[in-house]
């Protein structure tokens, strides 16, 4: 069977931060392609660089040398076509739970949407993410999941063709994490979209991902890229699966001597 296409694609991409202390070396020529419909988790130690990877997908940063590229175009900022989901900041407090879901709809790229569309589309996501009896709230009088929710019905009501996600899910409590874990796996499942996820969870890139690719401690280099064999729809009976458990220890273990080797190389710059 034919590869579905390469959408985005890290070619040789190196960064390196000037800070008071001195040039940080933090991504050292790394490449990496995301196929149509994949699902891509980046996992590996604090600081190794992953935010700085997905802000170059996003289009908020460019890389020092090396080339960032969507279908062969070099990404040169935001687009519309890429929805970004940050661990704290996706809601705005200043609007209520309809009109953080509007917000999206009502920007320019969105001008071609007439009104009853963007209606229909609003109401499916309150629906869908369980938010129809709130949607006069205001974000602060919402508990963390529903925020999250709310972050996700923002980000998905727009259609993006790449939902870029950095942590997400980070501080949700247990139960409510599973939860929005499976119904991301259900609107994924929906709509054909391509993702890119940051998480300090094994587990959960495991869970989610087609592929999970484990980064190095600093200067980083793409350690290895471990293809995740399981069927979509998946359903939590997974985790209790030992080929799922055997995955996941093995990355566990790998990712553990990336943390030794960040930590080494902290201590080392203390001294
Ligand atoms: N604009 C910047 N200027 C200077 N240093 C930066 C800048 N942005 C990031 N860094 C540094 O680069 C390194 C990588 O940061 P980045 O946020 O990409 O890592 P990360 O892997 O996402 O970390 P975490 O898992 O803790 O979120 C860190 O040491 C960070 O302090």
């Amino acid at each position: 069977m034919e590869k579905p296409a390469e959408r985005i694609r890290f070619d040789s991409v190196s960064m390196r931060y000037d800070t008071a202390a001195g040039t940080l070396r933090v991504v050292e020529d790394m490449s990496l392609s995301i196929r149509q419909g994949e699902f891509v988790s980046l996992v590996g130690p604090s600081g190794c660089g992953k935010t700085t990877l997905l802000n170059m997908a996003a289009g908020f940063i460019k890389p020092t040398s090396g080339s960032v590229t969507l279908d062969g175009k070099e990404i040169a900022g935001p687009g519309p076509e890429r929805g970004v989901m940050f661990q704290e900041y996706g809601v705005f407090p200043w609007l209520t739970v309809e009109q953080n879901i509007a917000f999206g709809l009502n920007l320019k790229a969105n001008s071609g949407m007439d009104a009853r569309d963007k209606k229909q589309a609003i109401e499916r996501y309150l629906e869908l993410m369980g938010l129809a009896d709130f949607r006069r709230a205001f974000p602060k009088t919402l508990s963390g999941g529903m925020r999250q929710r709310l972050a996700l019905a923002r980000t998905y009501a727009v259609h993006p063709e790449f939902i870029l996600m950095d942590e997400p899910f980070g501080a949700l409590d247990a139960q409510t994490r599973s939860a929005m874990h499976d119904l991301l796996l259900q609107v994924l499942y929906k709509e054909d979209k391509t993702v890119l996820l940051i998480t300090h969870s094994v587990e959960e890139a495991v869970y989610l991902s087609s592929r999970v690719v484990i980064i190095s401690a600093r200067p980083s280099r793409i350690r290895e890229v471990i293809d995740i064999p399981f069927p979509y729809p998946r359903q939590r009976s997974l985790l209790a699966d030992p080929q799922f458990n055997a995955l996941r220890s093995r990355i566990y273990d790998s990712v553990m001597l990336e943390y030794a080797a960040q930590e080494a190389l902290s201590k080392t710059a203390l001294k």
